[in-house]
């Protein structure tokens, strides 16, 4: 039996335990989706090295300009946020913002390969940096998860595929943290101020998956899940828990909700 898998979100502490800061470090995608500041703000500090998708520069770009006091402050905020890399095959990226960004020495690679998208490519280059500089990042993506329903069933489907390598993947928004649990038991660490109340298990890409949980309103034991079957969706996190446990016969994303004041 494989032992079972600790998953600790660090990356929303307002500020890591420093045993979680030095487990673990982070890369972060910005996809072409909306995002908040406050979320931004969380992630870029939690991460160390970023990363814009093509159209994701522009809404970095858009963002940090959305910022009281002129053009002088969203010229200050933005040297803030500026980011290590962007790419894509770059049909998404406005002129002002690549030459905004190229300007200050972001490097902008235009990969035009119409075999992949811009997450995959952004992806490769996080294993590239890894590969370069001896390090092992976790990644995590902002947005990817709503929208178009192609890039968001594309974005189910590529973490579900890279579930058994060496990087933790997460796909972040205003409204959710997801991510693909493999098949055995995991403990997931939760802090109820951030996360919460609903959560839910969804068996994307599996024929069915057997489910025993703890830690959850509507907990399963044993049960069978299937798309043409039961689907915990709009379970609740129980707030006396600070660990859900769950156990499953095969891969499954677990979602939870972000409760709009935790961050
Ligand atoms: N409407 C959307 N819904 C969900 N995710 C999106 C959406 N638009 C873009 N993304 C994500 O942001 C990334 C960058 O998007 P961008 O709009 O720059 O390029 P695209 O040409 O639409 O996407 P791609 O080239 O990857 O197919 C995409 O690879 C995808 O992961
Ligand atoms: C069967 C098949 N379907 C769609 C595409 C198109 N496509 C997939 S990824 C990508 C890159 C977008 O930046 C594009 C255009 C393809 N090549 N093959």
């Amino acid at each position: 039996m494989a032992r079972p898998v600790a998953w600790s979100l660090p990356f929303f502490e307002p500020s890591p335990s420093s045993s979680d800061a030095a487990d673990r470090q982070y890369a972060l995608i910005v996809l072409n989706q909306p995002f908040s500041l406050p979320l931004l703000r969380r992630l870029w500090n939690a991460c160390s090295w970023r990363c814009c998708a093509d159209g994701g520069g522009n809404r970095l770009y858009d963002l940090l300009g959305d910022v009281l006091g002129g053009e002088r402050d969203a010229a200050d905020q933005r040297n803030l946020y500026l980011p290590n890399l962007i790419k894509g095959d770059l049909d998404s990226l406005r002129d002002d913002v690549r030459e905004y960004y190229a300007c200050r020495g972001v490097p902008v690679v235009h990969d035009p390969d119409q075999y992949s998208t811009d997450l995959m490519k952004c992806i490769h280059a996080v294993e590239e940096k890894d590969a370069r500089e001896g390090t092992q990042s976790d990644l995590i993506l902002l947005g990817g998860l709503s929208g178009r329903l192609d890039q968001t069933v594309h974005t189910l489907s590529l973490l579900h595929k890279l579930r058994k390598g060496r990087m933790r993947i997460f796909a972040v928004t205003d409204d959710n943290l997801a991510w693909v649990l493999d098949e055995g038991t995991h403990h997931i660490s939760i802090n109820h101020d951030v996360f919460g109340p609903t959560c839910g298990l969804l068996p994307v890409g599996v024929a069915s998956t057997i489910l025993t949980t703890t830690g959850l309103r509507w907990n399963l034991t044993g049960a069978e899940s299937s798309f043409g079957g039961l689907i915990s969706t709009s379970n609740h996190l129980v707030p006396e828990e600070k660990v859900v446990t769950v156990t499953t016969s095969k891969p499954i994303w677990w979602t939870m909700e972000l409760r709009p004041a935790g961050l």
